[in-house]
């Protein structure tokens, strides 16, 4: 079991931000989560996270009930790819330091990293073909490198479950499917992480998310295998517009359907 909600809902000023979410991660699955802006996604990560807690419910991540574990160590097994990380880094550190920090789940190297942790850094940018920015400051990067590094970043502690939240925002379409095959690549490998994949966008959910979760306005709207979540019948209920939708590689690609 990797994540399990029972009942979750999460309210802010008298309003339900998350409201009933009823949704389990299995190992062996990979996730995509979609939802239109302020559907409440980034309320349901911070949640796994352990940032917030639910109003009502129950949430375990990874065997570990909130609340009665150590949301350091628990964090130390998640990975967390989000533009919001970006806003909150050292900028002018290195490439392989921003790698490194990642050993601690923590912004910021807090201990003297060893010969092993620059081993480990190195090798992962390597993995990512990012062997040649090591030492290049973070904040010189284009954006799909620094994508790159921070989904390094997030291997250092070998994670169990990694989250990339959005992570194409911002990319230009070779950047974007060079990261999308990256991230195929990443959930191939025998020690791979549970993944779940954020994003407003159907056509970035490769075939390796076996499952998706649709969140619309706080609650789930459907939730299972992505063969049977993403139709066209699903999608024009769940966006409440008549959609068309084509699969090109076991992608989805949407059009409105009056347009
Ligand atoms: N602490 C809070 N107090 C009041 N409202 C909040 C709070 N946190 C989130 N919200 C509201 O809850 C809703 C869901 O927000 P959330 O950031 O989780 O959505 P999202 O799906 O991640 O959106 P986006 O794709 O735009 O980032 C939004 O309407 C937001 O304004």
């Amino acid at each position: 079991m990797i994540i399990k909600a029972k009942w979750v809902s999460l309210i802010r000023d008298s309003k339900y931000i998350l409201k009933d979410i009823n949704w389990s991660v299995s190992t062996g699955e990979h996730w995509a989560i979609l939802g239109l802006n302020g559907s409440g996604k980034t309320s349901l990560l911070n949640m796994i996270n352990g940032y917030i807690f639910p109003s009502k419910g129950e949430m375990e991540v990874l065997d570990s009930t909130f609340g009665a574990s150590d949301l350091r160590e628990l964090r130390k097994s998640i990975g967390w790819v989000s533009t919001a990380l970006q806003e909150r880094l050292y900028v002018k550190e290195s490439a392989e330091e921003i790698v490194m920090s990642g050993k601690f789940a923590m912004i910021g190297l807090f201990e003297e990293p060893n010969k092993a942790d620059k081993d480990l850094a190195n090798h992962l940018l390597e993995r990512l073909n990012c062997a040649h920015l090591a030492k290049r400051s973070y904040e010189s990067l284009s954006q799909g490198e620094k994508q790159k590094v921070l989904i390094a970043r997030a291997l250092m502690s070998s994670p169990r479950l990694l989250i990339l939240d959005e992570p194409c925002t911002g990319l230009d379409i070779f950047a974007k499917e060079q990261l999308l095959s990256m991230i195929e690549g990443l959930s191939q490998e025998k020690s791979a992480p549970t993944l779940i994949y954020v994003t407003h966008r159907t056509e970035e959910i490769l075939p390796i998310f076996n499952h998706t979760l649709l969140l619309r306005k706080g609650e789930i709207h459907s939730s299972g295998k992505t063969e049977e979540v993403l139709t066209s019948n699903n999608l024009s209920n769940f966006f409440e517009a008549p959609i068309l939708l084509e699969k090109l590689k076991g992608r989805t690609w949407l059009r409105l359907a009056d347009q």
